[in-house]
């Protein structure tokens, strides 16, 4: 067997210090290491060009090494100062909107160079659509209990009762949150240390990682940019429950928040996994209503705690205005047809396209019950006819309905972040549509999408880019294909 030629450059598990030089898609810096044995190419999730940071070797192969950003030691020169916290949900709040644009645009076209293999890509880019809102334009966020805090000064783990965010790249610790972020609502960050103080002074822990133990897990916030108000859900495990009392809770969050709160839920999860919580476990309305809605485009839209809705939705409008041009751009594949809206979530884009069409018929297809049963009611509330809502993994549901196959002239796809699945993906192909319209969350699945698109077929007529999440590296896309 041949030997595994050593590394000349790194080694696994190494501390760097590294310039970074250059930006690829999803927010890697690159830096380079030059010695007599040539130039060796480190990746840094969540770093920029400009910035010298300490990072550790993950992952090498003969040519590249993956790091984990460990501190960033000197800014890059074009940083400048905001007032808010830094979270790791926001690695580029310090650098200028216009200059993450420019990241996004060329990282995001070179991806679809490479994986989608569209060599013109420059020339099919319809328009870069900024977000309204730079700041504050978040509608939701997920704050984690944690037994074990982080001490910025100290820079090291210590046993605190925290409330926050995970500390980047650890699972076990979390920092707290003392102040605005700058994402989300100003009002309930600035209150978040006294919702702390509140479920600290009750004696009941905080969850506790390496140990899968603890009470309070997390503490979800959505709000309506339409009625300013909020929803939350305390998510806990349920040992420890009659020690606590979620009335007085509940008093307490109107105390601190007033008449903007809807509704207070409880969930109970007694996973020992740290995975999504909002849609885990046992929900129970404590006290208000259990849902908030929201405008867009003139429609309203009623959102529950489990259901899909886009994080950022003044950008939301922006984005599915565009979808609704490239769909009516044909609108004679629209109008008296039967369209598919799949991976639909709440049928938001669905209902627009209804409204503004005529004689259309919508089937929106989705995996969570709940969000097609808000889909149902928020067509009901928006008198829009015409529109058939299913709960259904898409795969299955197209084998189930084979009748719309060589029947179909538009389709309108928003898959999660893992994209398409590749067999579901060929159904869609079967189904012979003369129009997709593919939103995505996560370009390097849509790229990939993309060239079994244009192998089957079709021709990738435009796309337009869309900054639903200002300062973090994910971007929107809206790709136009036609046969
Ligand atoms: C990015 S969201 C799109 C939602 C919607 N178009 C909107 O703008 O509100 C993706 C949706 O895909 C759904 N989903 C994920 N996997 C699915 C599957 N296999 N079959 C059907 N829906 C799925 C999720 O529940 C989620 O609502």
């Amino acid at each position: 067997m041949p030997r595994r030629e050593r590394n000349k450059f790194v080694k696994r598990g190494e501390i760097l210090t590294l310039r970074i030089e250059d930006y690829a898609f999803g927010g890697k810096g690159i830096s380079k290491i030059r010695n007599e044995h040539g130039e060796f190419v480190v990746f840094i999730p969540n770093t920029l060009p400009g910035q010298l940071v300490k990072a550790q070797v993950r992952k090498s192969s003969k040519t590249y090494a993956e790091c984990k950003l460990l501190e960033v030691i000197e800014h890059a020169e074009n940083e400048v100062d905001v007032p808010y916290q830094d979270i790791p949900g926001a690695p580029y709040i310090n650098l200028p909107i216009e200059i993450q644009h420019e990241y996004k645009r060329k990282s995001t076209l070179e991806l679809f160079k490479r994986i989608g293999k569209i060599s013109d890509i420059e020339t099919k880019l319809d328009e870069f659509i900024p977000s309204p809102n730079t700041f504050h334009y978040r509608n939701k966020m997920e704050y984690g209990f944690s037994a074990i805090g982080y001490d910025r000064k100290l820079k090291t783990d210590v046993d605190e009762f925290t409330l926050g965010f995970k500390k980047r790249g650890t699972w076990w610790c979390a920092e707290n949150l003392d102040k605005d972020s700058g994402l989300f609502d100003a009002q309930v960050e600035d209150h978040l240390k006294h919702i702390r103080a509140y479920c600290k002074s009750t004696g009941l822990a905080a969850w506790h990682a390496p140990r899968k133990e603890g009470f309070f897990r997390y503490l979800v916030v959505r709000k309506s940019y339409h009625s300013n108000q909020l929803l939350f859900n305390l998510v806990t495990t349920s040992h420890e429950l009659a020690q606590f009392d979620l009335k007085a809770f509940s008093k307490y969050l109107i105390e601190l928040f007033g008449d903007r709160v809807a509704g207070f839920l409880h969930t109970i999860n007694d996973e020992i996994g740290d995975r999504t919580i909002a849609t885990t476990g046992s929900i129970q309305l404590i006290y208000g209503e259990n849902k908030i809605v929201e405008h867009l485009l003139g429609l309203q839209f009623e959102i529950s705690m489990k259901s899909f809705f886009q994080t950022n939705p003044k950008c939301a409008e922006r984005l599915y205005a565009k979808v609704v041009d490239y769909a009516l751009e044909d609108k004679s594949a629209i109008d008296n047809s039967v369209v598919l809206d799949l991976f639909c979530g709440t049928g938001t884009i669905g209902q627009i396209l209804a409204s503004k069409s005529n004689n259309t018929q919508i089937i929106g297809v989705d995996i969570v019950k709940s969000a097609i049963e808000d889909a149902k009611e928020n067509a009901n509330r928006n008198g829009i006819e015409g529109l058939k809502f299913f709960a259904a993994d898409v795969g299955k549901f197209l084998v189930e309905h084979p009748q719309y196959n060589n029947t179909i002239r538009t389709i309108i796809l928003d898959p999660a972040r893992a994209g398409i699945a590749p067999k579901t993906l060929k159904k869609i192909i079967n189904i012979k549509a003369d129009r997709l319209v593919y939103v995505s969350c996560n370009p390097a699945t849509q790229a990939r999408d993309t060239e079994q698109l244009v192998l089957a077929g079709y021709k990738l007529k435009k796309m337009s880019l869309v900054d639903q999440f200002p300062h973090t590296s994910h971007i929107e896309t809206i790709a136009l294909f036609e046969k």
